[in-house]
């Protein structure tokens, strides 16, 4: 089975990578031959998943997935969330955005934050989602050079390093996408296992 997924994001598409099973293989959009910023205009995870999935549809007509993810801290009235990749303005800036969350997250005292991942996946005529949350809290200074985005910022709950810190392998059992990418295997393999009942 192959799969286009709509994504532009070096960090996220590293994680996918790591996270498909053997027999799905996964076509970035780059190599699919699609170079787009694709729009995000909505106010929901799900909805801005969804947009990206049926403007890779439109464009191939070939089963694709995307994600949609973000950091939420409730202190911060829900900040950045869908927001997350553009906090700091437009063009997306992880810099930028670490040091304007750094800012904001020091004029409150509950520093709780969770991340969450939103999976749509366009297969022949069906749409599927898969959710995943990840809950910790942020930190007063970034550490480690791992992960993408506001990684060096997030303590995931039980431990005591950032994911910029903690290896790929650990961040993947924890994160908001690896549950996510969880239960999307999970979907992939019983349909294949389907797909092939009928074949025999
Ligand atoms: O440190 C992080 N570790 C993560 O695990 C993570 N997951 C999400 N985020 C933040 O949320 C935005 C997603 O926005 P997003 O879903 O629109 O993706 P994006 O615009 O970066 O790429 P695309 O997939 O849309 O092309 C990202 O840019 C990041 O700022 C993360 N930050
Ligand atoms: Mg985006």
């Amino acid at each position: 089975m192959n799969l286009i997924f709509a994504s532009n994001n070096k960090g996220k598409i590293t994680e996918i990578q790591s996270l498909i099973p053997a027999e799905i293989t996964v076509t970035s959009m780059k190599d699919a031959g699609i170079d787009a910023e694709i729009p995000e205009p909505f106010y929901t995870f799900r909805d801005n998943a969804k947009a990206k999935a049926d403007y890779i549809k439109n464009r191939t007509g070939q089963n694709c997935f995307s994600e949609d993810s973000g950091l939420i801290v409730p202190a911060l009235n829900g900040e950045p969330g869908v927001f997350s990749a553009r906090y700091a303005g437009e063009p997306s800036n992880d810099d930028n955005n670490n040091r304007k969350l750094l800012t904001e997250i020091q004029k409150v005292t509950d520093k709780r934050a969770h991340y969450k991942s939103v999976i749509c996946l366009l297969l022949n005529d069906e749409i599927h989602y898969f959710e995943g949350k990840c809950e910790g809290h942020i930190t007063d200074a970034p550490k480690g050079n791992g992960g993408f985005g506001y990684d060096p910022l997030f303590v995931p709950e039980g431990y005591g390093q950032t994911f910029g810190e903690l290896p790929l392998e650990i961040k993947n059992t924890l994160s908001h996408r690896g549950k996510a990418m969880k239960l999307f295997t999970e979907f992939l393999h019983k349909y294949i296992a389907e797909e092939k009942r009928h074949i025999f």
